[in-house]
C-alpha cells in the first residue's frame, strides 16, 4: 500500500518545520527517512499517522485520506519510541491487547511471538508480573517494535527503531524488517540516525534538511556512501 504526500506544510511558532510539495512512498518498499537533529523526520511520521494537524496538504495511505477517515488505521502500525508503549502492562498483556485491537486470537499472537524468540533473547516473555516500565530501554524498544508487527500491517512506520539495541539485535531487526517487507508484503518507513544499519536494507532514502527534501537516494546509488558523505563532519564545517 503506497503513502502519498501532497503539498504538506507544518509550522510551529511561525517557523516552518516541514514543507513537502510531493512525495510518494511506493507500495512494498523500505524507505529510510534520514536527516540531522531537528530535520523534521518525526514530524513527517507523525503527520502520516494524522497525529498532528497540518497547516496545509493531504496525506493518503492507499486511497484513504488520513485526516478524513479512519479505515487506514486497520492497515497501519507504528512504533514511535519507548514512551509510546503502555508500560504499566506486562509484555504479554501488551502484546495480547495490541493483537485484540486487530482481531488476533491469543493463539495467533503467541505463534507470532515465537517467531521473534531470537530477538527477545529470553529477556522479554515469561517474566511473571514484571511491568514493561521495569525492563531495560533496549528491551522496551524490542517490545514496542514487535507490538507494531503483530497486526501484520500493510504500512509500518518506525521512528529510530535501532536505538538502544545491542549489535546482535540491530542485525536481527534488519532481518525482521526485510522479512515483513518481502513476505507480507509491507511498505516500511523507517526514520533513523543509524545509517549503517538503515542503508543496507533500504530501497530508497529520503534525506530531510530543515523540513525540506534535500536528496532522494535510490538503492542503486549506493545509499550508505552518499549518506556517509552527507553526514561527514568535514562537510558540515565546509558548508557553514
Ligand atoms: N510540538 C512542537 N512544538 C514546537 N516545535 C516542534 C514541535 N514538534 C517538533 N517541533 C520542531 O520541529 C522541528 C523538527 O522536529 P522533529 O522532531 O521532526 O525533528 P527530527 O528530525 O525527528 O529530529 P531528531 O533527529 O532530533 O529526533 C524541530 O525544530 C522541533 O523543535
Amino acid at each position: 500500500m503506497k503513502v502519498s504526500i501532497q503539498g504538506v506544510s507544518k509550522s510551529y511558532q511561525q517557523q516552518e518545520v516541514l514543507n513537502i510539495p510531493e512525495l510518494e512512498l511506493e507500495s512494498g518498499k523500505i524507505t529510510g527517512i534520514v536527516g540531522n537533529n531537528g530535520a523534521g523526520k518525526t514530524t513527517l511520521l507523525r503527520a502520516i499517522l494524522d497525529l498532528i494537524q497540518l497547516d496545509r496538504g493531504d496525506i493518503k495511505i492507499g486511497e484513504w485520506d488520513v485526516a478524513k477517515c479512519e479505515d487506514w488505521r486497520k492497515k497501519t502500525s507504528a512504533f514511535l519510541g519507548i514512551d509510546s508503549v503502555l508500560n504499566f502492562l506486562t509484555p504479554e498483556e501488551y502484546f495480547y491487547f495490541v493483537g485484540s485491537l486487530t482481531g488476533r486470537t491469543e493463539q495467533e499472537v503467541a505463534e507470532l511471538l515465537a517467531k521473534y524468540e531470537n530477538f527477545f533473547n529470553d529477556e522479554i516473555l515469561g517474566k511473571k508480573k514484571k511491568c514493561i516500565r521495569d525492563f531495560s530501554s533496549g528491551n522496551i524498544q524490542k517490545i514496542g517494535i514487535v507490538a507494531a508487527l503483530i497486526s501484520r500491517p500493510a504500512v509500518l512506520l518506525l521512528d529510530e527503531p535501532f536505538n538502544f539495541l545491542d549489535p546482535t539485535s540491530q542485525m536481527l531487526l534488519q532481518e525482521m524488517l526485510v522479512d515483513v517487507n518481502k513476505n507480507y508484503p509491507c511498505t516500511v518507513i523507517v526514520s533513523s540516525h543509524d545509517i549503517t544499519q538503515l542503508a543496507p536494507i533500504c530501497d530508497r532514502a529520503v534525506l530531510l534538511e530543515k523540513g525540506l527534501i534535500k536528496h532522494d537516494f535510490q538503492a542503486s546509488e549506493h545509499i550508505l556512501e552518499k549518506l556517509s558523505e552527507y553526514f561527514s563532519p568535514g562537510r558540515r564545517i565546509i558548508s557553514q
